[in-house]
This record gives structure tokens, C-alpha cells and sequence, in this order.
């Protein structure tokens, strides 16, 4: 089926923010995480940021694959958000095109492509030198719709009850909302 935008996601051009201070992909309380930027796009799409960091090296002066990986499996995951669906990755595919030196802010966009029950299907893509420059990564993705349950049977106790006391009011939605 296609997908269907949220009535309530947030307008095109609109920066998400983090859904979790301590997210390695998004948290701003990561000292090394990328600290990606993701903003609502049209449709079910989004667009994100994210500069590679001296941290982020697997080869010397190169960004890790993982580290790339993660920052589309974060553009991908933010997504969610547009559906108001609560989704964990099941299956990332990941294409390295082009090594993406430390210093390159990746430009990444992301779709989603289908969705048939729990599943959600997304694509994305990682460009470098701007957002029309040449790709780098790209990835296909296969999401599943949990229950917040998901996180507090797996979770960590002390975790999950300071994202629950998170005086951040969007982001508890982010964490707690699921389809109306
Ligand atoms: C109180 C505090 C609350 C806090 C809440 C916070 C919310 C914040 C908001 C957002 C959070 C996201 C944060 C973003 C971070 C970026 C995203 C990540 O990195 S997520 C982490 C990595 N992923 C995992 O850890 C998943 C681990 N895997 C699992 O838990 C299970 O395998 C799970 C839930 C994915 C599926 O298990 P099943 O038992 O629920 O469902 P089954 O029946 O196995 O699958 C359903 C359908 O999906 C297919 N499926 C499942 N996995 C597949 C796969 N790998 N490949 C292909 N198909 C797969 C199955 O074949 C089935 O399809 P058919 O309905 O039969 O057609």
C-alpha cells in the first residue's frame, strides 16, 4: 500500500529535533554520536545532515561504514515520525559507492516506498558535496511496527524511566505516541 503522511506530521522544511537525548544517531548528550539533523520533507519523506567526524574513522581520514550505515538507518527511522508509527529497523541493505572523508557533511534523503501491516518498506540515499552532489551510500530498509512495549520489555530499566520523565514534551510524543 502506499504510504500515508500523518495529518499531524510536522510541515515540510520543519526540524524534527531528537527523539532521544542519548540516540548515537541523533542525541545532542553523545559527545561522539553524529548528531544528525533530520527535517520533514514532502510526503513521506525526509531530508537529513550529518558531518563525519575525526571520531567517526574506520580507515584513517575515512568514515566507517557502520558509522554511515547509522546515519541512514537514523534518516530512515526518523520516517516514523511522519507516519506516527512506532517502527524498529528489522533489515538494512547498505550500498558504499564512494569512501566519505572525514570533514564531508553527508546530505541524506530518505523515503518511504510501501507499507503492508507492521511493515514498512524505505529507501535513502547519502550524497556528498550538497545535496545534488554524487551519491555516496545509499540503503533499502525494511521497518516493523512495535508496541512501546518493545522498548520497555527489551530497555534498560534506568533508561526507560528517565524517557519517560524527559521534560521534553515532543519528544515523549515521539517515543510514546503510536497511530491514532
Ligand atoms: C518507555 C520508553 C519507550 C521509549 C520508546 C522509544 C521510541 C522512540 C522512537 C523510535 C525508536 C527508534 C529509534 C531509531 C533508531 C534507528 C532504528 C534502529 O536502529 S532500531 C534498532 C535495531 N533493530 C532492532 O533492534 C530490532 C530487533 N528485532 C526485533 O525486535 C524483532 O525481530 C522485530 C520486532 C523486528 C520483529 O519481530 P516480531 O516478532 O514482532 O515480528 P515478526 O513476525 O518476526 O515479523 C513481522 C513481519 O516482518 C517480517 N520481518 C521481520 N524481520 C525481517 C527481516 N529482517 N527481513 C525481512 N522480513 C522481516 C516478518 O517476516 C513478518 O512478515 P509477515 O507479517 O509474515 O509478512
Amino acid at each position: 500500500m502506499k504510504p500515508v503522511r500523518h495529518p499531524d506530521a510536522p510541515a515540510p522544511g520543519q526540524l524534527l529535533g531528537a527523539h532521544y537525548g542519548e540516540c548515537f544517531g541523533c542525541g545532542g548528550l553523545q559527545p561522539h554520536g553524529l548528531h544528525l539533523q533530520a527535517r520533514a520533507g514532502e510526503g513521506v519523506s525526509i531530508t537529513a545532515e550529518f558531518t563525519v567526524q575525526p571520531a567517526h574513522q574506520g580507515a584513517p581520514g575515512l568514515a566507517h561504514g557502520g558509522v554511515l550505515a547509522t546515519a541512514l538507518d537514523e534518516t530512515l527511522g526518523s520516517l516514523n515520525w511522519l507516519l506516527r508509527t512506532i517502527a524498529v529497523t528489522g533489515r538494512l541493505e547498505t550500498d558504499f559507492v564512494r569512501p566519505v572523508p572525514v570533514g564531508t557533511t553527508l546530505h541524506l534523503e530518505a523515503e518511504v516506498t510501501a507499507v503492508a501491516g507492521r511493515k514498512i518498506y524505505s529507501r535513502a540515499t547519502g550524497r556528498v558535496g550538497g545535496p545534488d552532489g554524487p551519491v555516496a551510500v545509499r540503503a533499502e530498509a525494511l521497518f516493523i511496527e512495535v508496541k512501546v512495549d518493545h522498548f520497555v520489555q527489551h530497555g534498560r530499566e534506568e533508561e526507560i524511566q528517565a524517557a519517560m520523565n524527559d521534560p521534553d514534551q515532543v519528544r515523549r510524543a515521539r517515543a510514546f505516541e503510536v497511530n491514532p
